[in-house]
């Protein structure tokens, strides 16, 4: 291996340390951050999230609740549910884990959400502020991605970027945050005809496919920065175990760094979200944003 790892578990943990300082000082002025996750049903990468999520929000110091919904839960309920945490004034930030059961229209419940505590970033009123270049609450996987980026190469200006992947929650708006740093951006996706040889372009490569593997060492750029958003579950020798949409082991050999799975993206994705809260909380009270902590 020639590559550098870049450990997203070790600068997840500084960022919630960043992010429990913060929480301490609001606490000074009675003030205590709070996030709520709703759950409707069970899908086994959801609950892996909500219970990592779950600890690390009270870590930080915050106050952390989880609704779990029955997955017959109806439209209406659910509307109301996100209705009542919107009223709540002790909850800074919503989020509802994606994805919902096919009989609920998550578009409609995202758009429900009050902007500010809109958490995930994922509510049309802060898309279209990411895409302005406004101030907005800035998607969570795309900004862990974008701060691991900007530490290791400081000014991106100018690189060309390849994202695979065009979902609103990570390809587009992480898409959106690499323009904003004066990035030459490609996105792929799967009707992108020559995916090699545009990989192959790419100084900064960031995969989110859901495919475990998918992209092989001879598709990268030697010295390329490579981020692996993919979290796939297979079954290899026996056991499961997680593994990126990137190959790792041949990826490593060509790429100047890259970023592990699990212990890459993952974990910058919670401590990404805690920080939103924190900045949820903030602009809730007319206070002084958290430095470091926002795209
Ligand atoms: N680490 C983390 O914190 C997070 C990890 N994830 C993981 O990231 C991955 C992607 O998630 P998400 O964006 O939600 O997934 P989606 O399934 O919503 O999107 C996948 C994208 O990959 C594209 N794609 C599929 N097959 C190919 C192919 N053969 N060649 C090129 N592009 C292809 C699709 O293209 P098209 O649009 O044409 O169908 C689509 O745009 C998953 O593994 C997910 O588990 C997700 C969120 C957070
Ligand atoms: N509204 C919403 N927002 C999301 O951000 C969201 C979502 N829904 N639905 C599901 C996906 C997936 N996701 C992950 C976050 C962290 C890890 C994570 O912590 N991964 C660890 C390991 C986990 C393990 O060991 O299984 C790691 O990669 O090191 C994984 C997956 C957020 N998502």
């Amino acid at each position: 291996m020639s590559a550098e790892l870049i450990d997203g578990k070790a600068f997840a943990a500084r960022i919630r340390g960043d992010v429990a300082s913060g929480v301490a000082r609001l606490k000074g002025q009675g003030i205590v951050p709070g996030l709520a996750v709703v759950l409707v049903g069970e899908d086994p990468a959801s609950e892996v999230y909500v219970r990592n999520k779950g600890i690390q929000t009270r870590e930080a110091g915050m106050n952390s609740w989880e609704h779990k919904l029955p997955a017959e839960t109806t439209q209406d309920a659910l509307m109301a549910k996100v209705a009542d945490l919107n009223a709540d004034p002790a909850v800074h930030g919503i989020l509802v884990q994606l994805p919902l059961p096919g009989h609920l229209d998550a578009d409609a419940v995202i758009n429900a959400i009050a902007p500010g505590k809109d958490v995930d970033g994922f509510h049309v009123l802060n898309v279209g502020l990411l895409g302005t270049g406004q101030k907005s609450m800035v998607p969570c996987t795309p900004l862990g991605c974008l701060m691991m980026l900007r530490d290791r190469l400081g000014d991106l200006s100018g690189l060309n970027a390849v994202v695979v992947g065009r979902s609103n929650i990570v390809g587009k708006p992480m898409a959106q945050l690499l323009l904003g740093d004066s990035c030459t951006v490609t996105i792929a996706h799967s009707r992108t005809k020559d995916l090699a040889e545009l990989c192959r372009r790419a100084d900064i490569l960031v995969a989110a496919v859901g495919r475990p593997r998918m992209i092989p060492g001879d598709w990268i750029k030697p010295g390329a920065t490579v981020i692996d958003v993919g979290i796939n579950r297979i079954e290899e020798d026996g056991r499961t175990r997680l593994v990126g949409d990137v190959d790792f082991d041949s990826a490593a050999r060509v790429a100047g760094a890259i970023t592990p799975v699990p212990g890459g993206v993952g974990p910058m994705t919670i401590a990404c979200l805690l920080a939103n809260t924190l900045t949820a909380c903030c602009r809730a009270n007319g206070l002084p944003e958290p430095e470091g902590l926002t795209a």
